[in-house]
């Protein structure tokens, strides 16, 4: 597991989690007919520097669970605390990357102008605010796109601007809900391979929730099972697999298959 680091900039509290969930229950229409109960009592902890992936049966809260953590929903009873503070809206050192990457970017805008919107939201100025751009399109391999628009963009590609501009901010903790599962496989592999570069190169902790499992091992240091719902929390699996992770090596290693293994087990059962 990685040990809490000096966070690159914010002055946060060095050795407490960036994320803290508490006995996390979340009921749709609470008093309702339609009363759903999505989380029933999920509890766990995100490091700094982790990369924690969450996943589980169709339907068991996944994305309910993201949305809590994000701010965006709020939990019925338990607590989130990003970095110590309870959460009540989405913070600024937290960034959100969706699916749906066509709904997502504002088709009105340029690739830069997309990526701009946090910074123009926060008050950078010009120069900054293009500095910055250019950085994190270089970054995500992007650096040549010029004045496009989104929809000029491939699928791939599209994901990228979305995940520049989960950047650009430089937030703690990036949450991401499926974010591959719009795209083809190859490219699915050189978006994980992109997400785990970025990681690194701006030392950000990421929670991200799939469907995937063989994708959950190739990402996480550790990953979260949750059981079907209401769902609570199945096993916390330790992915102790040597980084850099390579798709062809990583994948056909005897631990990523015994991993695999027990993961699909946890979901299935
Ligand atoms: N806004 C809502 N109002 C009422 N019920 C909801 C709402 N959003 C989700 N639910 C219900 O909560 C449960 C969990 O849904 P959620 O989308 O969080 O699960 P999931 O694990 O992400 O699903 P999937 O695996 O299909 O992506 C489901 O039964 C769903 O129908």
């Amino acid at each position: 597991m990685s040990q809490p680091q000096t966070s690159t900039g914010g002055g946060t509290v060095a050795d407490q989690p960036v994320l803290a969930i508490r006995d996390l229950r979340k009921v749709y229409n609470a008093g309702r007919p339609d009363e759903r109960e999505a989380v029933a009592d999920v509890s766990f902890e995100v490091n700094r520097g982790d990369f924690v992936c969450v996943v589980g049966p169709s339907g068991a809260g996944k994305t309910t669970l993201l949305r809590c953590l994000s701010g965006l929903l709020p939990a019925t009873t338990g607590e989130v605390l990003f970095e110590g503070t309870p959460l009540r809206r989405v913070p600024d050192r937290l960034s959100v990357v969706f699916q749906d990457y066509s709904r997502s970017l504002f088709p009105w805008l340029t690739v830069p102008g997309n990526v701009a919107v946090p910074l123009k939201v926060a008050g950078y100025d010009r120069q900054r605010r293009r500095q910055r751009v250019d950085e994190v399109l270089h970054a995500v391999g992007l650096g040549d796109v010029g004045r496009r628009y989104p929809w000029q963009l491939s699928g791939g590609m599209q994901q990228r601007v979305a995940i520049a501009r989960a950047l650009v901010q430089q937030p703690d903790l990036i949450l991401m809900d499926e974010p591959f599962a719009s795209v083809d496989a190859q490219t699915r592999f050189d978006l994980e391979d992109l997400i785990l570069r970025v990681r690194s190169e701006y030392n950000v902790t990421v929670v991200l929730v799939t469907h995937d499992i063989d994708e959950a091992v190739y990402l996480a240091d550790r990953v979260v099972v949750l059981s079907s719902p209401p769902s609570v929390v199945k096993e916390i699996v330790d992915i102790p697999l040597d980084r850099p992770r390579n798709q062809l090596t990583t994948r056909s290693s005897e631990v990523f298959g015994r991993l695999r293994r027990h993961l699909l087990e946890l979901v299935t059962g």
